[in-house]
């Protein structure tokens, strides 16, 4: 399998190297040349595996000989040997039609886990079979952090800086970051938005002797193994709900556009997902884009739901590569004139297209904070307000009858205060969390400055 830029001036690549660079030379992301795609029979063969072999099978199309599906199989074997629920990502059934698709039983309590417990394993074995180093350098609004620490935590081979908006996370979520005793590990809190964050990133990737410099590599979405090791959750899903015999709809609570595209992903290659609900919070630049082709982006607002606190979804530029026609000039021009005005010029037949498979949904917070106390009341199901996005979505805009999976992306316990001011249930962290607030916190607050974040970079990489 070969990568290409969505911009198309950085040199095409393997799965190992597409790992390894995180971004493309060229500002742009890293897609697959072609679409891997399974018969109606491959996908059945599918249906009932345990959650590890099938993800292995869906991964490897992805990652070619490289590393052959033997060693794949080992590395998903560990990767979800930890998680607390035997398998890995159930499906609870929330009504007729509704399932809610829970992705939070790893080790940090968030969707991140699904794929970055296997990052981890990745870049354990290509950095090996290289003999290299990376600094990893990542952005979060609460929950990737957390789940790239626990996955490259104590690595000889890679140095991590996690940037974090500084107060706009959750108490849990910055103590899951902060506390942590890794001599691989530092985080910063960015005074700014996780924009801001994630600006700073594309920032340093973009400086070349910097990149150079450090062996830059990422661990957020815009790598596309995050990616592909997001695709089989809705696999495992879909497969257990009829499919490939039966369409489904899924409903992603969404913010950088990542989780929601390796769903469409899983389309590409052949499994009949007929509608993908968009599920926003008050910062609904998606929903604004489907609703009247209006991606223009504002400030960032805090919500209940911080990890969806994002106006640029690093994403979407993926989709928007195939919306026009993979054109990656087409492409390049778009973002650049995002970038420079805040608005994004789709064409309109582009937008219509989007609009065939896609819709968008928003919901305040004190909407979110209805539907975690009805999701209480009426289904005894105890949501995190990211999910409550998604099941909210999902009930007012799933075609009716069709099976529809909704991302259960966090943990309720993650946000204990908007859990407990919609049910009054405090939701308590497992053991192995209890301490965590009696755990001492290490972080540096740094200004929305690229020099500065640099800097720190530097130093946390050549601190012996
Ligand atoms: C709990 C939670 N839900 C939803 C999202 C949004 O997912 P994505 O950024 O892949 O759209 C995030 C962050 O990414 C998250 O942490
Ligand atoms: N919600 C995320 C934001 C970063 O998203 P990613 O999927 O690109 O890593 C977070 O919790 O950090």
């Amino acid at each position: 399998m070969r990568y290409i830029s969505t911009r198309g001036q950085a040199a095409p690549r393997d799965f190992e190297s597409v790992l390894l660079a995180g971004l493309a030379e060229d500002g742009g992301l890293f897609v697959p040349d072609a679409w891997p795609e399974f018969t109606m029979a491959e996908w059945r063969a599918l249906r009932g595996l345990p959650y590890p072999e099938l993800a292995a099978r869906v991964i490897h199309p992805f990652i070619g000989e490289g590393i052959p599906l033997d060693a794949l199989r080992e590395m998903t074997a560990r990767a979800y040997s930890g998680f607390g629920h035997p398998a890995i990502a159930p499906l609870v059934q929330l009504d007729t039609s509704a399932f809610a698709l829970e992705l939070f039983h790893g080790p940090t309590l968030a969707f991140k886990d699904m794929a970055m417990q296997l990052l981890g394993l990745l870049f354990d074995h290509v950095l090996a079979k290289r003999g290299q180093r990376v600094t990893i350098v990542g952005a979060t609004s609460g929950d990737t952090g957390s789940a790239a620490i626990e996955a490259c935590r104590d690595r000889a081979a890679i140095d991590m800086v996690i940037l974090h908006p500084e107060g706009r996370t959750s108490d849990v979520q910055r103590r899951q970051m902060t506390t942590v005793r890794a001599e691989n590990v530092r985080n910063i809190a960015v005074q700014g938005s996780f924009d801001d964050c994630q600006d700073l990133v594309k920032a340093m990737f973009a400086d070349a002797p910097f990149r150079e410099e450090m062996h830059l590599s990422a661990v957020n979405s815009i790598n596309w193994a995050r990616i592909a090791a997001q695709i089989p959750y809705y696999a495992y899903a879909a497969l257990a709900l009829g499919a490939p015999d039966r369409e489904v709809a899924v409903a992603v609570p969404t913010g950088n556009f990542g989780n929601v595209l390796a769903a469409w992903a899983a389309r590409r290659m052949g499994l009949p997902i007929a509608r993908f609900i968009v599920a926003a919070n008050r910062n609904d630049i998606l929903a604004r884009f489907l609703a009247a082709n209006d991606m223009s982006a504002r400030e960032v607002e805090p919500s209940l739901s911080p990890s969806m606190d994002i106006q640029v979804s690093s994403n979407f530029e993926r989709l928007l590569f195939e919306l026009l026609g993979r054109d990656a000039h087409a492409t390049a021009e778009t973002m650049q004139r995002f970038r420079a005005e805040g608005r994004m010029p789709v064409p309109d037949a582009a937008w219509r297209e989007a609009t065939a498979f896609f819709t968008g949904f928003t919901l305040d917070d004190p909407g979110t904070l209805g539907e975690i106390r009805r999701l209480w009341v009426e289904c005894g199901y105890l949501a995190d307000p990211h999910t409550a996005i998604g099941t909210a979505a999902a009930r007012s805009l799933a075609p009716p009858g069709m099976p529809t999976i909704i991302a259960a992306t966090a943990h309720p316990a993650k946000f204990p205060d908007a859990v407990e001011r919609a049910t009054g249930i405090r939701p308590p962290l497992p053991a192995r969390l209890a301490d965590l607030y009696e755990r001492e916190e290490r972080y540096t607050v740094l200004p929305n400055d690229l020099a500065s974040i640099e800097a720190a970079v530097r130093a946390h990489a050549r601190r012996n």
